[in-house]
């Protein structure tokens, strides 16, 4: 292993096996130009005359054969390791490639068969889901995988289930997004939600959860991943090539092993095949433990995979700013790929602002006696406009007023259309200015609060 500052260009010669490894903070950016061999960027292939500018990112560029790179800029760390555990991430990945080959036959010979129950036909098809501890590299290696899947061909699911990380879309939301081709290597999975540059049959579905933690919600939470799976099975009833192509998920870090309910409730909602448990041994040995007896999941195979060396603890600051940047790529684009946001005005008394949960519900105690608390972690709460919903990011949804008139709760679990940011309140006349990435009026009128904020100047 060899360390030096990247200052100006710096040619790095990587051996068969090795790893560029950087991390460059938000007020630098490095060029990564690719001059000889081959080499890819979590699992994504790099071009041979392209230059590829990063910044407030930790990365590392791989080279199963060798390669020559040119590295421009200045960064807080670049060094060649050459020890990782690509090689068991790529036997995991061969090994959910046979079953997506024996998925493949079995669906060709229903289809031969004039059997019109795809899903059965797929029965094998690898479900995988990630977990392990924060920052031990979950979404790195489902972006691997993903990026292996595709290049053969295949269109597995992505789910993200990371509330926190923000991968596809805004924070605080949870998304499955079939993937028809390898992830951008600047953009992340960030690049199929731009309403510009994709549409069907890749564009995510998306649902507001509205925080950065499973646990601040749990109801809620398990009762968007049964809506995920849901819809994910729709989807995948008509195609059957992508059902076989299996799913790839991604969770929030999970620092107590004992807390695994919401990645439990989702094993058994999503019907998970293969559990990769990457960096905890204890999360590893509980989860096989729960797993290999008759509920949720008796056919779930548990996996244990090494942390990479070059995963990097990120420090709360840091993620504030890669969220605010998510955030401020998914109304702006990126800076490669520039779009223009609009300012639209809502009239308080044409849009219906909701909020599902409530954050202090009184405990059953303090109530007066025989009374029983009304209000449970899916209730649905009209949220009166005032000056603290400045900086909130709120999902558009595809209910209209006259249905959630009639029943508000109707709103628990719909997909978000888009999200929309509040930029002022305006109590005297009345009404929101708000930020949104398609022109004109709101296409809906009932709008879902979530607890994440931004402001457009970070
Ligand atoms: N091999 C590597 N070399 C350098 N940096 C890496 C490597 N693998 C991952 N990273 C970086 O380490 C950080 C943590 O990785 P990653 O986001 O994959 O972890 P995670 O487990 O998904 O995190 P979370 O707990 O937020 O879900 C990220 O900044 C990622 O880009």
């Amino acid at each position: 292993m060899s360390s030096a500052p990247a200052v100006k260009t710096t040619e790095w010669v990587l051996g068969p096996g090795d790893e560029f490894r950087f991390e460059v903070d938000f007020a630098h950016t490095i060029e990564i130009k690719l001059k000889r061999g081959q080499a890819e960027y979590f699992g994504a292939e790099l071009g041979p005359e392209a230059t590829y500018s990063f910044s407030g990112e930790n990365g590392a560029v791989f080279s199963w054969e060798g390669c020559t790179l040119a590295v421009t800029g200045e960064s807080q760390s670049a060094y060649v390791a050459g020890e990782t555990p690509m090689d068991s991430y790529i036997n995991v990945h061969m090994a959910l490639q046979q079953l997506r080959v024996q998925a493949h036959a079995e669906a060709a010979a229903a289809a031969g068969q004039k059997n019109s129950d795809s899903l059965a036909a797929n029965n094998v098809a690898p479900r995988v889901m990630i977990v392990g501890p924060e920052d031990c590299g979950k979404t790195s290696l489902a972006r691997i995988l993903v990026n292996y899947a595709v290049r053969m061909g295949e269109t597995p699911v992505y789910v993200d289930l990371d509330p926190m990380d923000a991968s596809v879309t805004v924070p605080g939301t949870v998304s499955a997004t079939p993937m028809t081709k390898p992830v951008d290597i600047e953009a992340g999975f960030m690049g199929y939600a731009m309403s510009s540059s994709s549409g069907p049959p890749d564009t995510p579905l998306v649902w507001q959860f509205g925080h950065e933690q499973p646990s601040a919600n749990s109801a809620l939470f398990n009762l968007l991943a049964d809506r995920v799976a849901a819809a994910i099975d729709r989807r995948l009833s008509n195609d059957r090539r992508a059902a076989g192509s299996g799913l790839i998920v991604d969770t929030r870090g999970v620092g107590d092993v004992a807390k695994c309910e919401a990645i439990e409730h989702a094993i058994a909602a999503l019907r998970i095949t293969t559990l990769l448990v990457v960096g905890s041994e204890r999360m590893f040995s509980v989860l096989s433990g729960r797993l290999s007896g008759s509920s949720p999941s008796p056919s779930v195979s548990v996996v244990k995979l090494a942390r990479s060396g070059g995963t990097v603890d990120r420090h709360p600051a840091f993620r504030q700013l890669y969220n605010a940047r998510a955030i401020k790529q998914y109304f702006y684009g990126t800076a490669r790929e520039p779009f223009t946001s609009f300012s639209t005005i809502a009239n308080f008394k044409e849009i219906r602002i909701l909020r599902v949960g409530e954050d202090s519900v009184a405990p059953s105690s303090t109530l007066p006696l025989g009374e029983t608390r009304k209000l449970t972690d899916t209730s649905v709460l009209v949220v009166d406009p005032d000056e603290s919903l400045v900086h909130s990011i709120l999902a558009v949804t595809d209910a209209s007023l006259d249905a959630v008139t009639a029943d508000c709760d109707c709103v628990v679990g719909l997909q978000a259309l888009g999200f929309v940011n509040v930029t002022v309140v305006d109590m005297e006349k009345k009404r929101l200015v708000l930020v949104s990435p398609v022109p004109g009026r709101l296409p809906k009128q009932v709008l879902l609060y979530g607890h994440i904020q931004w402001m457009e100047t970070i």
